[in-house]
């Protein structure tokens, strides 16, 4: 299957929704789009992922798997397929869950409308979850999969993974093999000795933090995985090693975004909140009732809101119009919205506008505003 063009696989979901522009310059997001468009017509590998989802949050400590708790209503594996379901060039995606969550993640499949999606059975380790996917990504009786060249692995509780890095880390991998992203230590590393006393300390600025995503040439990982030891599968955490000790490949390490971490205690749920809401507060849609667009009110704050936001949207015409068109919009995007309203003091199409955003069942961050000029 062709990539479609960039953004053409987002779902359509309620809730807020991600998009990556709150540490991203717009035209740098775009100018990355256009270049996976431009790699993929000269031989850009096909590429699918692997997302562990199987584990149980024990160091969340709540009953629930911490991919399943709920981030401004939205499950947290939800946001992590949306970032990838966003990269075009991304053909698969599998995600490994335990038998008793398959119902949960069958209906946040549905209910976020996600694509391109195919689940396997978890295992008791992560290790074993990746090889799951692997093996059902190099499973040649499966028609709905087909075993790609580079595969990326992320976790699916680190819902803030960026086109660019995943770019990077595949680009890297086809050339390398493997590579992975990594991060700056922030506390520095010791080992302890068996009476509890200081047996020796690292010097932080020679190690690094390793983080996801990582991305392998497809039998480079999957060969790892096959040769490696029960206790590989049972206590390993390191997919890279994997491949430096069973594949003799040595990853190219590639430097990622703070927001790469994983969500592993209940405070990072609220710190992803956070993010969420700081990304979705910096995209505005404006929309106003006239086409002529000299001095109208809506041009004026589209221009000073520019200095201030990252992603202001324009569009203009009989607003309830204006909300149809929307309705694509409004399935890929969350944004804050200001209706300017100018043309009558009648506010019956204001109102059948923000029916429109009613119905589309976004949960809005912040209340929609509307001007009037009247
Ligand atoms: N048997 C397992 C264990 C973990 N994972 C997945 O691997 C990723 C990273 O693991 P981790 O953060 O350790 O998740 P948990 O094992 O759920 O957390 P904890 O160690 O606190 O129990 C998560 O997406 C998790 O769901 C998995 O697919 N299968
Ligand atoms: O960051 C990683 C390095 O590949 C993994 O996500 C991490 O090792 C997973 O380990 P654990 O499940 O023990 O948290």
């Amino acid at each position: 299957m062709e990539p479609g063009p960039p953004g053409d696989s987002g779902p359509a979901e309620p809730g807020p929704c991600v998009s990556g522009l709150g540490d991203t310059d717009p035209a740098a997001s775009a100018s990355w789009l256009s270049r996976a468009g431009a790699e993929t017509r000269r031989g850009w590998p096909t590429v699918a992922a692997v997302l562990p989802a199987g584990g149980s949050g024990e160091r969340m400590g709540v009953p629930t798997p911490k991919q399943f708790c709920p981030i401004l209503e939205r499950p947290l594996i939800s946001y992590t397929l949306q970032a990838l379901e966003r990269v075009p060039w991304i053909k698969d995606i599998v995600v490994s869950v335990t038998g008793e969550n398959m119902g949960t993640m069958n209906d946040i499949i549905q209910r976020y409308q996600h694509k391109h999606i195919s689940l396997v059975e978890a295992g008791v380790t992560r290790h074993r979850s990746i090889f799951n996917g692997l093996k059902a990504l190099a499973d040649q009786s499966n028609a709905k999969l087909s075993k790609p060249e580079v595969v990326i692995i992320h976790d699916a509780v680190r819902p803030f993974v960026e086109e660019d890095v995943l770019l990077k880390v595949v680009t890297a991998a086809k050339e390398h093999g493997a590579a992975g992203a990594i991060r700056p230590l922030v506390s520095t590393v010791i080992s302890p000795s068996a009476n509890g006393c200081l047996d020796c300390s690292l010097d932080r600025d020679r190690y690094r933090a390793s983080e996801m995503p990582q991305a392998f040439l497809f039998d480079v990982i999957y060969g790892a995985y096959q040769q490696c030891s029960e206790y590989d599968l049972e206590y390993g955490t390191e997919c890279l090693q994997l491949a430096l000790k069973y594949g003799h490949t040595k990853a190219r390490l590639v430097e990622g975004s703070a927001d790469l971490w994983k969500v592993t205690y209940k405070r990072d749920l609220y710190a992803a909140e956070s993010i969420i809401k700081e990304r979705t507060s910096k995209q505005i849609y404006i929309v106003m009732d006239r086409k002529d667009r000299e001095e109208h009110i809506g041009v004026l704050l589209e221009e000073m809101l520019k200095n201030e936001v990252n992603n202001v949207k324009f569009t203009s015409g009989a607003l309830c119009h204006v909300g149809r068109d929307l309705q694509p919009i409004l399935s890929k995007q969350c944004y804050n919205f200001v209706c300017v309203n100018v043309m009558t003091s009648d506010f019956q199409e204001t109102q059948e506008l923000l029916n429109i955003l009613k119905e589309s069942n976004l949960s809005m961050l912040y209340p929609v505003v509307v001007i009037s000029q009247i």
